[in-house]
Formats: structure tokens, C-alpha cells, sequence
């Protein structure tokens, strides 16, 4: 589920504690503990050292991030580390997102610009409706950690071509180990939850630019954007119980809110697709355009918006946001837990079979 074919040699993961040292760029701290907790939890396994004080903030910074990984096995930490080093030295070679204000930088499918106070985020894989292989959750963590950061007003999130994105690609279960599913998918929930984290922690307003269909995790992480403008050509599914899986993105808890119990399970657990004007009726999307003056309208408007005092949006954002952040962490860790679960089922996997042999197609 979610993570690369192979699995993480003792060699692999030695040559990924080398090229740490050789990043040109620092990382941040933030990356710095996950790189500590997975090390430790690749060498020593689960956290066995008692919490330390409050007081103590460095010790016990680290002590969070390691014990936040639970029981996640040597080698799924071992993965997870030679992927996280694979994704920063691609960032730090100038392969992959931050970008500099007024320049692009881009990874294989994710472009990143910067200029007029708006940083754009771009799923570019529209041969695959902008499905999201493991390497874009990295690349889309790394280009909003550095949105975070730099000089821009708001964030924004779009895609390339017909769809805004498709959700999770299915051929991500194909390179699951074989044997070894249970370690797949407790990578693949660590991903997903340090993925989500981001959209909940993000500092400034982030807005989705819907150019075309939404699907799965897409969708769900609309309740954590701060506006959803779409085409009126968009459409918004989330079929998890199709696919044997079960809500992320905090949308168990942020759908019922928004909408009502009634609506929210409609979607969540039944699967029903919604029209952007159903999906605006419910509150998840901001405003519907024509499609035919949807790029110019929006961007016409962001750009305004962008020209707003950054630092009082920015306050204001977070001032907006801040009552609900813990809950959604806690949302968020469950609902990774649950889909964990739902990886390794005979439900989830015949279902993924069915598509990935075509005989499926929502
Ligand atoms: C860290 C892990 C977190 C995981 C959490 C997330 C959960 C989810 O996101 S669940 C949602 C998963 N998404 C889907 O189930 C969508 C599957 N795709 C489809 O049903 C159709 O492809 C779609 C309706 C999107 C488009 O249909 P068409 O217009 O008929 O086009 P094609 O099917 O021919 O698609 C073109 C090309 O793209 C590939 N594709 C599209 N979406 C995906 C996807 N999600 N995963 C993998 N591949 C995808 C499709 O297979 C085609 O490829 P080729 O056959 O190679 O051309």
C-alpha cells in the first residue's frame, strides 16, 4: 500500500545515513526529528526510554517524535527513512519544490511557482488524472512545508489537464512485498498521517483551485483548505467502502460538522459522487464558476486577495483554525489507524484487484 516495490536493504539504509550528511540545504527541524525518530526506530524499534520532563524541550522533542511512530516495525522505519533521504536529496539537488519567490522549481510531478504573493501547488500527472504516487505526498510535504515559510500570501493547490486529482493511485498496492503486507501498510499510515498533519498545521491561507473531478483523498482534504473555488465541470467521490478502505483527511470528523451526519455519510460511507454545486449546497466547495471563465475568474480574484497584509491574513488563518487543531491530530491518528486495518483486508485487496485488472471503474 502506498510505498515503493523493495524493501530497504541494511545497504540502502547506510548509503540514505550518508547522503544526510551531504544535503546542500537544511531541512528544518521539523524534518530533522522525523529523520532522528525513524532512525531510531529502525535501529532500537518502538521507544523504550522513559518520557523526559517538560522543561527538558530539545530531549523531549525528540522523545515525541519517536514514541509518535508507535510499534511501527525496524524495517518499515528503515523504508520510510531511505524514502524520506531520497526525497530531501531530490529537493536539495533542485530536483524537486521550494521554490524562490518569482521562480519555479519542480519535481516529476509536482511544479511549484511562486510570484505575485500566490505559491502553486500543481499535481502535473494528468496521463493519470493526477493520481498520487508516494513520491508526490513527499514532494506536496516538502512544497508546503516551504509555502509555510517563504514570502507568499496564500497557498494554493490545483491540477494539470482535465482532472484536479484522481486520489490515491491504485498501483501503489501493486508494490506491495509479497509477505509482507502488514509492514506496507503501516508505512503507508505513517505517510498518510505525516501527509495530513501538513494540511492541518499549514500557517496561511490555502486554497484548492478544483479544475476538473475529485476523488478519495483529494476531496476529503478540502475541509482543511481555507476556500474551495471549482469549475462547474468538477465533481467531488469519495468511495472508500467501494474500495474496502474508509474515510481519511480528518473527513469523518470535519464532513458530519459541515454538512450534517446525514449528508456527510451519504458521501463517506455510501460513496455518493457529488456535482460542485451539491458539493457547494453542502459547504465543501466556496463558489461554483462556469468552466469556460473559471482559470481567469479565480486567479483574478487570488490575486487580490494575495495583495492583503500577509502577516494579518496569516494571524487571522490560525486565529480561525486554532480551537480545532488538536482534535484534528487525533482524528487524524485514528483515522490512519483504521485504514491500516483496511489495507491489509480481503475486502480492500479485491477490490483493488478488480481495478488494477480493469474490471473496476468507478
Ligand atoms: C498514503 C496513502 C493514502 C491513501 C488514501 C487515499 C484514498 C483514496 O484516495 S481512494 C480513491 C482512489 N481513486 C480511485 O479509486 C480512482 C480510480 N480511477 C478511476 O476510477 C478512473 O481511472 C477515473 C474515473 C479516475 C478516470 O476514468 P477515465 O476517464 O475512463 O480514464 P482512465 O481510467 O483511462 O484513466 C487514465 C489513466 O489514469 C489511470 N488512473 C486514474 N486514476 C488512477 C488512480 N487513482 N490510481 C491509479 N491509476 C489511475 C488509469 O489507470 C489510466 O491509466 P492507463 O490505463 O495506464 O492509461
Amino acid at each position: 500500500v502506498g510505498g515503493p516495490a523493495m524493501r530497504a536493504s541494511q545497504e540502502d539504509f547506510a548509503n540514505a545515513m550518508s547522503q544526510v550528511k551531504l544535503l546542500k540545504k537544511d531541512p528544518g527541524n521539523e524534518v530533522k526529528l522525523k529523520l532522528y525518530a525513524l532512525y531510531k526506530q529502525a535501529t532500537e524499534g518502538p521507544c523504550n526510554v522513559p518520557k523526559p520532563g517538560v522543561l527538558d524541550f530539545v530531549v523531549k522533542a525528540k522523545w515525541d517524535a519517536w514514541n509518535a511512530l508507535g510499534g511501527l516495525s525496524k524495517e518499515a522505519a528503515r523504508r520510510s527513512y531511505v524514502d524520506l533521504v531520497s526525497s530531501l536529496s531530490a529537493s536539495s539537488s533542485g530536483r524537486a519544490t521550494p521554490a524562490a519567490d518569482g521562480k519555479r522549481a519542480d519535481s516529476d510531478h509536482v511544479l511549484v511557482t511562486s510570484e505575485d504573493g500566490i505559491t502553486a501547488i500543481t499535481l502535473n500527472r494528468p496521463t493519470k488524472k493526477n493520481a498520487l504516487n508516494t513520491q508526490m505526498y513527499h514532494d506536496i510535504m516538502l512544497a508546503l512545508k516551504a509555502a509555510g515559510k517563504d514570502s507568499s500570501t496564500i497557498t494554493v493547490l490545483t491540477g494539470s489537464g482535465d482532472y484536479y486529482c484522481s486520489g490515491n493511485d491504485l498501483s501503489n498496492f501493486k508494490d506491495v512485498p509479497s509477505g509482507r503486507p502488514e509492514e506496507s501498510a503501516q508505512r503507508s499510515a505513517v505517510l498518510l498521517r505525516d501527509f495530513v498533519d501538513c494540511f492541518i498545521d499549514f500557517p496561511k491561507p490555502l486554497i484548492a483551485v478544483v479544475n476538473g473531478p475529485a476523488i478519495g483523498i483529494s476531496v476529503t482534504l478540502l475541509g482543511l483548505f481555507d476556500a474551495v473555488y471549482a469549475t462547474d465541470r468538477a465533481t467531488f467521490h469519495t468511495p472508500f467502502s467501494h474500495l474496502g478502505q474508509s474515510p481519511e483527511g480528518c473527513s469523518s470528523y470535519v464532513f458530519p460538522k459541515m454538512m450534517g451526519p446525514s449528508k456527510a455519510a451519504e458521501m463517506l460511507i455510501f460513496g455518493k459522487k457529488l456535482t460542485a454545486q451539491e458539493a457547494f449546497a453542502q459547504g465543501l466547495v466556496t463558489e461554483v464558476f462556469p468552466d469556460s471563465t473559471f482559470q481567469k475568474e479565480v486567479w483574478a480574484r487570488l490575486k487580490a486577495y494575495a495583495k492583503l497584509p500577509p502577516n494579518s491574513v496569516r494571524i487571522s488563518k490560525q486565529l480561525l483554525r486554532s480551537q480545532e487543531k488538536e482534535r484534528l491530530h487525533a482524528v487524524n491518528a485514528e483515522e490512519s489507524r483504521a485504514l491500516q486495518e483496511r489495507w491489509v483486508s480481503a475486502e480492500c485487496h479485491d477490490a483493488i484487484a478488480a481495478f488494477l485488472s480493469r474490471k473496476a471503474k468507478l
